[in-house]
């Protein structure tokens, strides 16, 4: 390893597991030993407790992190509105700024880089439902960013947890639990009013963002499946206490309150936190490391099989955000059309591809950087081209997506795409339906009437033969053996 990759690796320290109650000091005694809030914590640190759930949520939900800090976060000016006009996270705030509720199947071209903004300021809100003040529903944003953000500036959202997926770029992210570095085929989650900020060592960023205004994300039930595969839990990384001692420059706090910006100052760095243990702390996980399952028989499978990260809600098995992706993976299944099956969802689909091509749409529109949205109900499926070429395929086990990964944000809630996302973004393709779906043709061919015993034509058709009966049937239609 390059010694500049030693110095890099020293700088981003993990701890591994998803939901693993994790302790991390910076300064070896920070932690006391025994109790959470002692007379006097260890070197004169204040203690601070932050809440990811009701205090009084069950013990499997529960999520707090005791923080030591150097100065408690409540020092600070009050906060005064800093709306600016390049942040679009709050239309249902501003009379001219409707969220539409459409029907249409929807894509998006790739989105822009802009390197004239930092992180705070290249929050775009494309789609979304319901309202993070009543802590309810989603959001599905874009961001590009060309800049860091200043170097005494701090970010939180009050709304709900970031889930970050970077398309191009690499994300430092200094937040008050340690450092995370973040890259493409990689994400992060930034839970709900975790301070940090974003700077750019290798320059323009862009990417998607889910912003979960309920619950937090959890891993999925694995069933029959097991006790491995899809996301291991041990691939989950959190950060290591990392700390300034800073008491004297002033800090700019940013936050994100109900779709809104706003700004306290304060004279102590945000980033003071000496030692913390807890299980509620941002989290990267490499793509890379999932562990993808699907069928080796027949039959196209539900992409449930992919899902990374699950929000539930109050309904079992129907989440308020899935986070799903299509890796590369092989397609063994046989007498199988193998791409995803055309269907209605009553469930919105938002995709995304972070690099290469998703399987399911090889006509060219869905690009890296791109979007579509399959709203409730809205029939989807491979376009026509993809129909052609997997209806005829030789059946052979090949591998797809190679040097590709595509993601879905799956959500029971329908989704309403805000005016950036419409018109002022001018990314819409405005003949994604026409183009994908409209040139398939009519392949039906009513089969030839046989004549039955009596000399009547049998005008269902009749059976179309043992001979069409995939071989891995046991016993054939007309088989009586065994029959009793
Ligand atoms: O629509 C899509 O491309 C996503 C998708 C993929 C798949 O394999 C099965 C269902 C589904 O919605
Ligand atoms: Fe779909």
């Amino acid at each position: 390893m390059p010694s500049s990759q030693f110095a890099q690796a020293e700088k981003y320290r993990y701890t591994n597991g998803f939901n693993s109650y994790h302790e991390s000091e910076a300064i070896e005694g920070a932690l006391p030993i025994g109790e959470n809030s002692p007379q006097k914590p260890p070197y004169g640190l204040y203690a601070e407790k932050l809440s990811g759930t009701a205090f009084t949520a069950p013990r499997h939900k529960n999520q707090q992190t005791w923080l030591y800090r150097i100065l408690p976060s409540c020092g600070h000016s009050n906060f005064e509105p800093r709306e600016s006009s390049t942040y679009n996270t709050n239309p249902e705030n501003k009379p001219y700024e409707k969220i539409h509720h459409i029907p249409n199947q929807l894509r998006w071209d790739p989105f822009d880089l802009d390197e004239t903004v930092d992180w705070v300021h290249s929050l775009h809100l494309v789609a979304g439902a319901g309202d993070p003040t009543m802590k309810s529903g989603l959001g599905m944003y874009i961001y590009a960013a060309g800049k860091d953000m200043e170097a005494n500036e701090v970010f939180y959202s009050s709304d709900g947890d970031f889930l970050i997926v970077p398309q191009h770029g690499v994300l430092d992210i200094r937040t008050e639990m340690g450092r995370i570095l973040v890259r493409p085929n990689e994400i992060c989650v930034i839970p709900r009013g975790i301070k940090y900020r974003v700077t750019l060592p290798e320059g323009p960023v862009r990417g998607y963002i889910l912003e979960l205004y309920q619950g937090h994300f959890e891993l999925p039930e694995l069933g029959p499946i097991g006790s491995n595969c899809l996301a291991n839990a041990r691939d989950f990384q959190a950060p290591v206490a990392d700390f300034d001692e800073d008491t004297d420059s002033e800090w700019h706090v940013l936050c994100k309150f109900a779709g809104h910006l706003f700004q306290a100052k304060q004279n102590h760095t945000p980033f003071d936190v000496v030692a913390w243990h807890g299980l509620y702390y941002p989290y990267k996980y490499d793509l890379g490391r999932f562990n993808t399952v699907g069928s080796v028989s027949y039959d196209h499978p539900d992409p449930s099989i992919y899902t990374v990260l699950t929000a539930q809600s109050d309904n079992p098995g129907t989440a308020i955000a899935d986070f799903v992706i299509f890796p590369p993976r092989w397609l063994v299944a046989e007498n199988t059309f193998r791409p995803p099956w055309y269907h209605r969802n009553t469930m919105s689909e938002f995709m995304g591809l972070i690099q290469g091509q998703y399987d399911a749409k090889t006509g060219g529109g869905f690009q890296p950087a791109g979007a579509s949205l399959h709203n409730v109900m809205a029939g989807h499926g491979p376009d026509a081209s993809t129909h052609e070429k997997a209806s005829n395929s030789d059946l052979q086990p090949h591998k797809v997506g190679e040097g590709s990964m595509a993601f879905m944000f799956e959500s029971c809630l329908m989704v309403g795409v805000t005016e950036w996302g419409l018109k002022k973004c001018k990314k819409v393709q405005e003949g994604y339906n026409a183009e994908s779906w409209e040139p398939l043709k009519p392949h039906f061919k009513r089969p030839t009437p046989k004549k039955a015993e009596n000399g009547v034509a049998d005008v269902k058709g009749g059976v179309s033969g043992d001979k069409a009966l995939p071989h891995r049937y046991t016993h054939c239609a007309s088989c009586t053996v065994g029959d009793s």
